[in-house]
């Protein structure tokens, strides 16, 4: 096997197509690192059991589903303790930041990573940085200790705060080098990942012993490659109280139309899974399927059939969905940015239920009554659930473990189940987004029986692999099952 070194990826290939995307060490570039014994070794908790410390060669496949002769394909490293760590515990001065919008587990991973520096490795200065990026160079830090974090898991939010815009890359490797941090622990979606792959490269241009490790975070689950982000379950748990409220109204009322508007800024998980969840949902619209209104196989011909049969309907739209209808209509309006640069969304479902009421009130003379719910910012400022709150602590006591023994320029994320570090770069190169020629969405489809708003010329060029190659209909996910996407709950 041999190792080169492609924009700062470390490739290594083996026999049968076997290829692994190595995340950096701090030896790539300081050589004669001094190692220790892994503290863990004396630690009760661990000394009795059986292999704990990962083998050097443990790898995960990024597809799990393959064929007699298919190439073994792309690798990730195992995450886990190692047998040798790369800093003394006294020597460690490590920092926690959280940016970009918020998100279910924050807190929880806030306090894993300070309980398992401390009571894993002995490390007892940590740092929290608040207020995101910004925060680095323009705030004050606090010292995080185990008694202090101890229950802030049973809040939303992040005691730390979090902020868009602000990454000065000087600035923030400026203050990492006046404080004596070591080791940086970085909680945010993907632009916040791009910022920690930027810090990370001015370390090493720097030559400092510092290591700069990721936790993705994000509601809306459009980090690529891992298995999902924490606190989306938690998010599609909440939105199933916005849905059941729009099913009761709808029930209750005749010709009754809830609809509800999730977050999903690019891609519509939240969406996808909440309409899947909570079966009361008759129509899901996400940003990777366009609709349309009028005509055949429309929305109004779909919302017309379900209160003949029904009586009621609800629908589900995520906030990215429709924007071009909108942009349409409102073509001289500004496009707007926040400080990070990401598009600003204009109201989607009020938009929708306003081209409802004016369809069938005014142009059918039709009586509905429609209410809108939008629950956007209750899903994501809730404390996470159990399940989210176990993976927050897994993904944690990784990124420490990744850290302590010298890795950097990765982001601690689950592929096919098993933890793994993920190189920077392939974090970031690209969204994650709903594939809608994947099967998950043609169970949706199957689950609501909504019209699919393709058109038969689309249909029939997707069939024999014609269509044009477009996020909406192409994705690494092709089927994801295969991808492990979503699936880390499913058989
Ligand atoms: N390309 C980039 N290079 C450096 N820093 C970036 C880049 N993109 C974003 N950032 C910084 O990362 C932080 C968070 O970015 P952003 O607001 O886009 O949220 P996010 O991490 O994508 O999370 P989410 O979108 O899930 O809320 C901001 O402080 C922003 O300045
Ligand atoms: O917190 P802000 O700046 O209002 O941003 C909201 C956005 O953040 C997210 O929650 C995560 O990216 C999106 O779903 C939503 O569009
Ligand atoms: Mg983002």
């Amino acid at each position: 096997m041999g190792i080169e070194s492609k924009y700062q990826m470390k490739v290594v290939e083996g026999d049968n197509g076997y290829v692994l995307e190595d995340v950096p060490h701090l030896t790539d570039y300081i050589p004669h690192l001094p190692t220790y014994d892994n503290p863990l070794q004396s630690n009760p908790a661990y000394s009795v059991v059986k292999q704990y410390f990962v083998d050097m060669d443990d790898t995960v496949p990024q597809k799990i589903v393959v064929h007699k002769d298919s190439p073994r394909g792309l690798h990730f490293r195992r995450a886990g303790p190692r047998q040798k760590v790369y800093f003394s515990s006294d020597d460690v001065r490590a920092c926690i930041v959280t940016c970009g919008g918020l998100c279910p587990g924050l807190n929880t991973v806030i306090r894993e990573i300070v309980h398992s520096l401390d009571y894993m490795y002995g490390v007892d200065k940590v740092l929290g940085i608040e207020g995101g990026y910004r925060g680095f160079y323009a705030k004050n830090t606090i010292n995080l200790t185990p008694k202090l974090v101890d229950d802030i898991h049973k809040r939303g939010g992040t005691i730390l705060g979090t902020s868009r815009g602000g990454h000065d890359t000087t600035k923030i490797v400026d203050s990492i080098q006046d404080h004596g941090i070591n080791q940086v622990y970085i909680i945010g979606g993907d632009g916040t990942q791009k910022g920690a792959a930027v810090i990370y490269e001015e370390i090493r241009r720097r030559g400092l012993k510092v290591v700069v490790a990721g936790i993705p975070k994000t509601i809306d689950n459009d980090i690529p490659v891992i298995d999902k982000s924490f606190g989306f379950d938690t998010a599609v748990e909440e939105a199933q109280r916005a849905i059941n409220a729009a099913h009761v109204e709808a029930q209750s009322a005749e010709n009754g139309i809830g609809v509800v508007k999730l977050m999903g800024r690019y891609s519509g998980f939240i969406a996808m899974y909440a309409t899947l969840a909570s079966r009361d949902v008759d129509c899901c619209l996400i940003p990777e399927s366009p609709f349309y209104l009028e005509g055949s196989g429309g929305l109004f011909e779909f919302v017309k059939k379900s209160l003949r049969e029904d009586g009621h309907m609800v629908i589900v739209i995520a906030e990215g969905a429709g924007q071009e209808l909108l942009a349409e209509e409102n073509s001289h309006a500004r496009s707007e940015q926040d400080a990070s640069g990401n598009k600003l969304l204009q109201d989607v479902g009020l938009w929708v239920s306003q081209k409802i009421r004016d369809h069938f009130e005014k142009k059918l003379k039709m009586p509905i009554t429609l209410k809108y719910i939008d629950p956007t910012y209750m899903i994501r400022a809730v404390p996470s659930n159990a399940s989210d709150n176990v993976y927050c602590t897994i993904l944690a006591q990784s990124c420490v473990h990744g850290a302590m023994a010298g890795y950097t320029g990765f982001t601690s994320g689950v592929v096919n189940g098993r933890q793994t570090y993920i190189p920077f770069n392939r974090i970031t190169e690209k969204q994650n987004k709903v594939v809608i020629t994947d099967r998950m969405w043609a169970r949706l489809l199957s689950s609501t029986n909504q019209p699919s708003f393709l058109s038969t010329k689309d249909i029939v060029e997707v069939q024999k692999g014609q269509h044009p190659p477009t996020q909406l209909l192409d994705g690494d996910n092709n089927d994801s099952e295969t991808s492990g996407k979503q699936n880390t709950s499913m058989a």
